[in-house]
């Protein structure tokens, strides 16, 4: 099936998917036949429960993990059943990652954590890239930081560079797993409003798997998962109208 993610307007695109682990009575069906597209330059948040798949999800999006059935699609590369060694190579300039413990290098410093998707692919950056990076620095307020190692940093300081990393290579998609996990819930609310930011004012598209409503009211559109299915989509919602769907849907499970 030829499908132009591009022409959809999407980023990203999964069909069918079905991920199952396990064997015979033992198998658990982490994802259940699920359809849907990311859009390009959204924030995009992936909700859900305990064990609903959001992370499973998120891992086969990214090329980490593969499905058991069904395609996957980044941009208009079909990823489902690509060879580990091509997926390597395409999550490095194609995808972006921010985790909840913001996985900085210990031994690298600030500016050397934001250059190591480059250092990783084997080139220097160009000029337009270098200044593209020079700005996110900027804008990030990590200036003054740019000789520290993570371990000198705070932690909203830390998820700033990891963003910084994120953004450098301009990846299609950046996938940000519980981001504001590790914060406090200042620190977290300015970690998402630079997400958000991102995503408006650089076009940058985000798909966030979070399980807290204030995290997702920050993001332009929201995808519930409830037991391996997508059972809502909505564009933008107030912390306390997802706090009411999650209600439903854990008492519904
Ligand atoms: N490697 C694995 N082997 C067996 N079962 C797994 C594995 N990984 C995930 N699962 C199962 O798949 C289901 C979905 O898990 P997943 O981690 O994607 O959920 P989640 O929504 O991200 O949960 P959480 O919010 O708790 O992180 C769960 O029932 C989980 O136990």
């Amino acid at each position: 099936m030829a499908i132009n993610t591009t022409d959809l307007g999407l980023i990203a695109r999964v069909a069918h998917l079905s991920k199952r682990y396990g064997t015979g009575q033992g198998t658990v069906t982490a994802l259940d036949d699920i359809s849907i597209g990311i859009r390009r330059g959204e924030f995009t948040a992936i909700m859900g429960p305990s064990g609903s798949g959001k992370s499973t999800l998120m891992h086969i999006m990214a090329g980490l993990d593969s499905a058991s059935s069904g395609q996957v699609w980044l941009g208009d590369t079909e990823i489902s059943g690509m060879a580990d060694s091509q997926l390597t190579v395409l999550r490095r300039r194609r995808v972006g990652f921010v985790f909840q413990s913001f996985n900085l290098v210990p031994t690298l410093d600030v500016m050397a954590n934001i250059m190591l998707p480059f250092e990783l692919d084997g080139r220097n950056p160009t000029a337009k890239e270098q200044a593209w990076v020079d700005h996110l620095i900027a804008s990030l307020g990590l200036l003054n930081r740019l000789g520290h190692r993570p371990h000198e940093l705070s932690g909203g300081q830390q998820q700033r560079v990891a963003i910084a990393r994120a953004l450098g290579t301009r990846p299609d998609l950046v996938f940000a797993d519980e981001p504001t996990g590790a914060l406090d819930s200042r620190t977290g609310r300015e970690v998402l409003a630079l997400l958000a930011t991102a995503a408006r004012e650089y076009d940058q598209s985000i798909a966030m798997v979070t399980h807290d409503p204030i995290a997702a009211s920050h993001a332009d559109r929201i995808l519930f998962l409830a037991d391996g299915r997508v059972v809502d989509d909505r564009q933008r919602a107030s912390a306390e109208e997802i706090s009411r769907i999650m209600l439903g849907m854990e008492s519904a499970l």
